[in-house]
C-alpha cells in the first residue's frame, strides 16, 4: 500500500526532540492523518522516543491521557479505569467539573453556576448519578409562568407555534449520526435560523418569542447559527419541547458538580491532575507527548490521547503535526454562546405566594429567562437568571454595580419589588472564564456542519474527541457530555486492542 509519510523533527519542552510521523492512507480516508507503525517504522526504523523522565513534574507512560476534567473527560477516565487501562486526566483549572461549578450558600443551599438540570431521556448522566449516590429533586413547578413578548400573552401566536412544528418535523428527518448527508442538508446549511425565521414568520410577536427562544436554547442570536445547525441540536435532544419544557425537570442534590466531584474522588489525585493545562500534543508513531504548563511544567507519553475540552478553545493546544485541515478548520468556526447566570437570594420564595412558578420568559431585556432555583426545602427563596445572546454581550461590558442593578431591575418587572432587594446576588459571565470561554455549548455558522461535520467524532491519529458538543444525543448538555466521553473511551479501546501493524 502507498503511503504518504511526513516526517518532522520538532523541538519541544526545550529539552528533547522529539520526531513526529504521519502517515496518511489514501484507502482509509476517515481517518485524517491516521499513523500506521508498520509503514512509519519502516522508513523511520524503530525510533520512538519518550518525554525526558527525570523532572519532577513528569508522570510515567500511561495507555491514555485525557485533556479536560468536566463530565466528558472524567467519564471516559472512568470508563477507561474500569477496563484495565492506566490513565491521568490534565484539568486546568484548580477544581474538576468545568461547566459544572456548584457552590454552597451560607446556610446551606448550592447555586449551580453552570449546567444544573436533567430530564426525560438523559438516562446516561442520570445513571451515572445514581451509580454515585448522587440523588436529584424535581424542580419547583407550582403557579404559573410569566409571559412579557412584546406585550402579548403566550397563547396569542399561533405563527410562532407552527414556526416551532415545522422545525421539529425538520429536524426529526435528519439522520442523527450524519446529518450533514440529509437530502436538504446544503440548502439548510445555506442560511441562518434567522433567515429562515424571516421567510416563515411574519407576525412581530411571533418573531420575538423565536428570537427569545433561540437565545434561551442556543445562547446565541438567530442570525448566529445555521439553521442545519438548529436542526442538529433539537434533534440531538429529541424535540423543542424535550429542550423548552422536559430538560429541566430535575436538579442534583449538593449540585451538578457533585457527579464530577465524585468520579475525581474514586480515581485519585494522583489520576485527576488540577492545575494542569495542556499545552501541546505531539504525536509520534506509538503515542503522543502531552505537554503541560502550570507550576512545574511537565507531561505524559500517553498511547491514546483523549481531548474533552470545549470545541471553542481546543485550537489553544499546540498540535504537531498539525490537524488536519477539517478539523482544525472546525475547531475556527465553532462559536461558543454568551450567558451570564445569576442568582439572587431571597429569605423566601415570595412569588410562590402570587401564583407564580418562578418562571419567566420576556423580550424586553436583559433577562430573558428566570426559573425558581430554591431548594427542596424553599428556604431561601432563589431566582435563577439567563441573561444571553446579544444581551450577555452588552451586560458584560458594565461594571459589577450596573449589570446586578440592570438584572434586579428587570426581576422587580417581572416578580414585584421585593425581587430588587435579595440578600445575596452572584453572578458568572461563562465568555469571561478562561478555559470555557462562552457556554452552554458551541454553534456552528453556515456551511460548517456540511463541510466539516465528519470531523467532529473522527480521531486523528492517536488523538481522540470527547466534551457535550461531540455528542450525537443531546449535544451541549451534561448527557452529551457523558456520552461522548463513553464514546471516546470505547474508540480508545477499541484501538487500543486492535494489533499494532494491522
Ligand atoms: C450557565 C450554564 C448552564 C447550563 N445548563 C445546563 C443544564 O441545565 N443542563 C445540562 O444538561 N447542561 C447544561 N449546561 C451545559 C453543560 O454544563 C455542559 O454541556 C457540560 O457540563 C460540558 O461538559 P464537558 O465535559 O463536555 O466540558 P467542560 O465541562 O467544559 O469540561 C472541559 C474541561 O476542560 C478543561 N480544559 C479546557 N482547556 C484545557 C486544557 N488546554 N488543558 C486542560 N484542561 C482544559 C476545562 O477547565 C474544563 O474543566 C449549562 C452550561 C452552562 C455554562
Amino acid at each position: 500500500m502507498r503511503s504518504t509519510v511526513l516526517s518532522l523533527t520538532l523541538a519541544t519542552g526545550g529539552v528533547k526532540r522529539l520526531t513526529c510521523v504521519f502517515v496518511a492512507h489514501p484507502g482509509a480516508p476517515r481517518t485524517h492523518g491516521a499513523v500506521d507503525r508498520a509503514d512509519a517504522a519502516e522508513i523511520i526504523g524503530q525510533q520512538t522516543k519518550s518525554l525526558d523522565q527525570e523532572g519532577p513534574h513528569m508522570i510515567p507512560d500511561v495507555d491514555v491521557a485525557v485533556v479536560g476534567a468536566g463530565l466528558a473527560g472524567l467519564t471516559a477516565a472512568r470508563a477507561l479505569r474500569a477496563a484495565g487501562r492506566g490513565v491521568v486526566v490534565f484539568e486546568a483549572r484548580d477544581r474538576v467539573g468545568g461547566r459544572t461549578w456548584s457552590r454552597p450558600l451560607p446556610g446551606g443551599a448550592v447555586v449551580d453556576h453552570g449546567g444544573q438540570w436533567i430530564g426525560p431521556g438523559q438516562d446516561r448522566i442520570a445513571l451515572l448519578a445514581e451509580e454515585l449516590g448522587v440523588t436529584t429533586f424535581p424542580t419547583y413547578s407550582g403557579g404559573e409562568t410569566r409571559y412579557s413578548i412584546a406585550g402579548r400573552g403566550r397563547t396569542e401566536m399561533p405563527e410562532a407555534d407552527q414556526a416551532l412544528q415545522e422545525l421539529d418535523r425538520l429536524a426529526a428527518s435528519l439522520p442523527p449520526e450524519e446529518p450533514w448527508t440529509a437530502p436538504s442538508a446544503a440548502e439548510w446549511d445555506a442560511q441562518t435560523l434567522q433567515t429562515w425565521i424571516l421567510s416563515h414568520v411574519t407576525d412581530p410577536a411571533s418573531r420575538a418569542l423565536l428570537r427569545v427562544l433561540t437565545t434561551g436554547i442556543f445562547t446565541a442570536e438567530p442570525d448566529e447559527l445555521s439553521l442545519l445547525h438548529a436542526l442538529v441540536y433539537i434533534r440531538s435532544a429529541g424535540s423543542l419541547t424535550a429542550l423548552l419544557q422536559d430538560a429541566q425537570e430535575r436538579r442534583f442534590t449538593g449540585g451538578a458538580q457533585t457527579v464530577a466531584e465524585r468520579i475525581a474522588a474514586e480515581l485519585g489525585p494522583e489520576t485527576v491532575r488540577l492545575d494542569r493545562p495542556v499545552l501541546a500534543i505531539e504525536q509520534s508513531v506509538d503515542g503522543a507527548a502531552v505537554r503541560t504548563g502550570g507550576d512545574g511544567a511537565g507531561g505524559v507519553l500517553a498511547r491514546r490521547v483523549i481531548v474533552a475540552v470545549p470545541i471553542a478553545i481546543a485550537d489553544r493546544i499546540a498540535f504537531s503535526p498539525p490537524l488536519p485541515v477539517p478539523r482544525a478548520q472546525l475547531h475556527q468556526r465553532a462559536a461558543p454562546g454568551a450567558t451570564i447566570k445569576a442568582h439572587a437570594v431571597y429569605d423566601r420564595p415570595f412569588w410562590r405566594e402570587h401564583d407564580s412558578n418562578g418562571r419567566s420568559l420576556t423580550d424586553d431585556g436583559p433577562v430573558s429567562v428566570t426559573f425558581d432555583d430554591s431548594p427542596p426545602s424553599g428556604t431561601p427563596g432563589i431566582l435563577v437568571a439567563f441573561v444571553e445572546g446579544d444581551e450577555a454581550r452588552r451586560l458584560g461590558a458594565l461594571d459589577a454595580p450596573a449589570r446586578r442593578a440592570a438584572v434586579l431591575d428587570r426581576l422587580a418587572a417581572t416578580f414585584g419589588p421585593e425581587a430588587a432587594e435579595p440578600r445575596e446576588y452572584t453572578e458568572v459571565s461563562w465568555s469571561a472564564e478562561e478555559w470555557t470561554r462562552g457556554c452552554y455549548g458551541s454553534n456552528l455558522p453556515p456551511g460548517a456542519w456540511t463541510r466539516y461535520g465528519a470531523a467532529l467524532r473522527e480521531p486523528c491519529g492517536h488523538v481522540h474527541w470527547a466534551g457535550a458538543e461531540t455528542s450525537v444525543i443531546w449535544m451541549n448538555y451534561m448527557e452529551g457530555a457523558v456520552r461522548s466521553g463513553e464514546r471516546a473511551a470505547a474508540q480508545v479501546l477499541a484501538s487500543l486492542s486492535r494489533p499494532r501493524s494491522a
